[in-house]
């Protein structure tokens, strides 16, 4: 094994960069949650929201994309450390997925808040 050289801050960017496109291909959810932050922010567009509702909404999508990349690393912990079946590791990663519920529940939740009203108004102009 190398040892362990300190990366300078353009080496670093390098090696964040590489992991999130590691969780990029191989989390079909992260694909999932980034496509759904562009329509989110497409209807934001669309419907003109305002500059407080832009970074709310901009929060709760990238605290979506954070905690999936989190989840991505514990989960590549865990199968480092145990590869075989054992109730500790298996509940590690329920736990790091739970966190991911959270966010995504919140997003869903701030989502209804900020276009459910538009969206009724539109449905009311058209019926
Ligand atoms: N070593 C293990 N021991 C026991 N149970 C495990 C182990 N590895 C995974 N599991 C169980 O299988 C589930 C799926 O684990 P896996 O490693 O396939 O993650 P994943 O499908 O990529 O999860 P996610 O959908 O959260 O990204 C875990 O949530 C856990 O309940």
């Amino acid at each position: 094994m190398g040892r362990y050289q300190k990366p300078g801050f353009w080496r670093s960017l390098t090696q964040a960069w590489r992991g999130m496109l590691y969780t990029w291909k191989t989390q079909g959810h992260l694909q999932f949650h980034v496509f759904a932050g562009i329509i989110v922010l497409f209807f934001a567009w669309w419907s003109e929201v305002s500059r407080f509702e832009w970074l709310i909404l901009i929060l709760a999508i990238g605290s979506v994309i954070g905690a999936e990349v989190m989840n991505t690393a514990l989960e590549i912990v865990v199968d480092m450390v145990q590869p075989n079946f054992h109730p500790l590791a298996g509940m590690a990663k329920d736990v790091a997925a739970g966190a991911v519920l959270v966010t995504a529940i919140q997003a869903v939740v701030i989502g209804l808040v900020v276009f459910f009203p538009r969206l009724y108004r539109f449905a009311y102009q058209i019926f």
